[in-house]
């Protein structure tokens, strides 16, 4: 027996998609984590889980407004309140497999009902919804080095530290420790950001869950936000939009915050491949 997927990245953040409607695959963590596996596996930094809402336990009460659920794994098989790269490849699947069109539609995700606008030119625009900006002194460190990071949640936490050079950041293969310890009780993506140039910025991340990837939308906004306070721009505050342009390993993303505070994230979204994942090797490898 088989099971189909689809292979997709928005700037290079990667995922394996498993479309899987009526929510009739057990996806166990350890499932998730095999097919993440980027030698015994497919590879990918996590796993779109495409099912109807209305199939769905955690999304039934969304099903109105949004038909399909995003049931969003990191790459270690660990759930994730949001993933903002994953919305838009979501979206594209959606439009690759002929359940929507260009233009906008709902993607019901752990987060709430995101809204999502296909665009004719290729990028998808996701609301990103508002930040929230808990107050609280934390740091994380690479090595002897320590910096003070900004904590900024968009439906997930994200600590986010201005550094003089992205190498700054070491290798980012084992998650930045931060302090104090008590500051994330549940782990945080870290992300480290240099200025290119005005409202331009350039950022690394480790991500809770997947490790260093090649990009984070999520983290995008975080640093959007955390880039906007510190150069005194409050759109919340001010009525004026505040844009900044985001670049990651993988490419660029460009974050829009309007004066209610709604976030937009504007980036491409790509599907590459199609396949057969073999059912016996994904039971047998997730034993
Ligand atoms: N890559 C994602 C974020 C995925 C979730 C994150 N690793 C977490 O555990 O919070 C994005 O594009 O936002």
């Amino acid at each position: 027996m088989s099971i189909p997927f689809l292979k997709g990245h928005g700037t290079e953040n990667d995922f394996v998609i498993v479309p899987d409607p009526d929510n009739a695959l057990d996806l166990t963590p350890a499932a998730v984590a095999v097919l993440c596996d980027r030698r015994a596996g497919i590879g990918a930094d996590g796993v779109l889980h495409v099912v109807r809402s209305a199939a769905h336990p955690e999304a039934k009460g969304m099903a109105a407004d949004a038909e399909w659920f995003m049931d969003y794994r990191n790459g270690d098989g660990s759930i994730a309140e949001m993933c903002g790269n994953g919305v838009r490849v979501f979206a594209r699947y959606l439009q690759h497999a002929g359940h929507v069109t260009e233009g906008d539609l709902c993607v019901a995700t752990r987060g709430g009902v995101k809204k999502v606008h296909i665009a004719e030119d290729g990028d998808v625009t996701v609301g990103m919804g508002r930040a929230r900006l808990p107050e609280g002194d934390v740091t994380v460190s690479v090595g002897d080095r320590t910096w003070p990071a900004r904590n900024v949640n968009m439906g997930n936490p994200h600590a986010v530290a201005f550094v003089a050079d992205l190498t700054d950041a070491g290798d980012l293969h084992t998650p930045p420790p931060f302090s104090p310890p008590s500051a994330y009780p549940e782990g945080v993506n870290v992300e480290f950001v240099v200025d290119r140039g005005p409202r331009h910025v350039a950022m690394r991340v480790h991500e809770r869950g997947s490790g260093e990837t090649r990009s984070c939308g999520t983290g995008a906004c975080a640093v959007a936000v955390a880039a906007a306070r510190r150069d005194g721009a409050d759109p919340t505050v001010t009525g004026t939009p505040a844009t900044y342009t985001v670049d990651v390993p993988g490419g660029r993303l460009v974050i829009t915050e309007r004066p209610g505070g709604e976030i937009e994230m504007t980036g491409p979204a790509v599907i590459v491949a199609t396949g057969e994942i073999d059912a016996e090797w994904l039971e047998n490898a997730a034993r």
